[in-house]
C-alpha cells in the first residue's frame, strides 16, 4: 500500500482499494483514412494520494491515456474505473489541468476564473464558490491577485490559477498534461517545488503527464515507463525518495540513467524496479 494516504481515505473495509484502476487499456483513434492505435494493453492502478506519473517518448499515447481518464475517449479494449466505477464520460471527479493556461477566460478576474466552475457545476452556492476560491488562492499564493485579470498575469501565476481552480472543484483525481512545460526552466522548477508543497497540504491523487525523466523524478512517487509509440507499459519505476534537493545527487543521476535505459534501449528487463 502507498505511504501517502490521503487524510480522507476511506474506512479499513475499503482502504485497499486503488482509486482508479486502468486494466488492459487499448486506446485508439479512428480517422478517415487508418486506425492510429495510441496505446496497447495499457494496465496501471493509482492509490489514493498518489503522485503517479505516466513518462514515456512522444507519441507513445500518454496525453491519450490522460483524456481516457478524464472521460473524453473510450478504451477500444480494457476498461478504466474511478472508484470500482467505470468511467464512460467526463466528470467533475476528474478534473484535467493542461499547459494551455489561456484557456482562462480573459474577461475573468482571477477569483471569477475559479468559481466559474464551481458554479457552473452547480456544486456550491455563490457565497460557497467565493469562500473556496479564496481558500484555493490562498493555497497557491494568489490570493492579492483575485481580482487581477489573466492577461496581467506571469505564465507562472497563470498555472497557479489553473491548478487553484482545479483543486477548488476537489475532485477525486487531479489529472495534469505537460502543465509545465511551456514556462522558462526556472519557473518550471519553481512550479514543480510549489505543487510537491502544496500536495504535502491538500494530499490530492495526482496523475501526472510528461517526457521529462527529471520531472518525473521529483514530481512522482510512483512512474509508469510507457513504451514508443504505440504505448505499452515497460515497467513501474518507485521514486518517493527524491524531490527537486536531491536532483544533482549521484542517486537520482542513476535512477534517471536506468530510466532512460528502460525507456529506450532494447534488452533491459522491463520488469518492476525501484529506482529509489
Ligand atoms: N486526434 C488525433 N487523431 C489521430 N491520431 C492522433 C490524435 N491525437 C493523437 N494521435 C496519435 O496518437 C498517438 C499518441 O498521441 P499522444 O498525443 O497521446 O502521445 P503523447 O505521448 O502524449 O505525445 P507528446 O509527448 O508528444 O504529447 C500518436 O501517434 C499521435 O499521432
Amino acid at each position: 500500500m502507498n505511504a501517502f494516504l490521503q487524510n480522507s481515505a476511506p474506512a479499513v473495509a475499503t482502504a485497499f482499494q486503488p482509486l482508479l484502476q486502468v486494466e488492459g487499456v487499448s486506446l485508439e483513434y479512428r480517422t478517415a483514412e487508418r486506425v492510429v492505435r495510441a496505446t496497447h494493453e495499457v494496465s496501471f492502478e493509482v492509490d489514493p494520494g498518489d503522485r503517479f506519473v505516466l513518462l514515456g517518448p512522444s507519441g507513445c499515447g500518454k496525453s491519450t491515456l490522460l483524456k481516457a481518464v478524464a472521460g473524453f475517449i473510450r478504451p477500444r479494449d480494457g476498461a478504466i474505473r474511478l472508484d470500482g466505477r467505470e468511467v464512460r464520460e467526463p466528470g467533475p471527479d476528474r478534473i484535467a489541468v493542461f499547459q494551455e493556461f489561456d484557456q482562462l477566460p480573459p474577461w475573468k478576474t482571477v477569483r471569477q476564473n475559479v468559481m466559474f466552475p464551481l458554479l457552473a457545476t452547480r456544486s456550491l452556492n455563490r457565497r460557497e464558490a467565493e469562500e473556496r476560491a479564496l481558500h484555493y488562492l490562498d493555497k497557491v499564493g494568489l490570493a492579492r491577485f483575485a481580482d487581477a485579470y489573466p492577461h496581467t498575469l506571469s505564465g507562472g501565476m497563470k498555472a497557479r490559477v489553473a491548478i487553484a481552480r482545479a483543486l477548488a472543484m476537489q475532485p477525486k483525481i487531479l489529472l495534469m498534461d505537460e502543465p509545465f512545460a511551456a514556462l522558462d526552466a526556472l519557473t518550471r522548477r519553481r512550479m514543480q517545488e510549489e505543487l510537491l508543497e502544496l500536495w504535502q497540504e491538500v494530499r490530492f491523487t495526482l496523475l501526472f503527464v510528461t517526457h521529462s525523466i527529471e520531472e518525473a523524478l521529483v514530481v512522482g512517487n510512483r512512474i509508469l515507463l510507457l513504451s514508443p509509440h504505440p504505448g505499452r507499459v515497460r515497467a513501474e519505476v518507485a521514486s518517493h525518495a527524491f524531490d527537486l534537493h536531491s536532483s544533482g545527487s549521484a542517486d537520482f543521476q542513476h535512477a534517471a540513467r536506468r530510466i532512460h535505459r528502460l525507456l529506450f534501449e532494447e534488452g533491459e528487463s522491463p520488469a518492476a524496479v525501484h529506482a529509489a
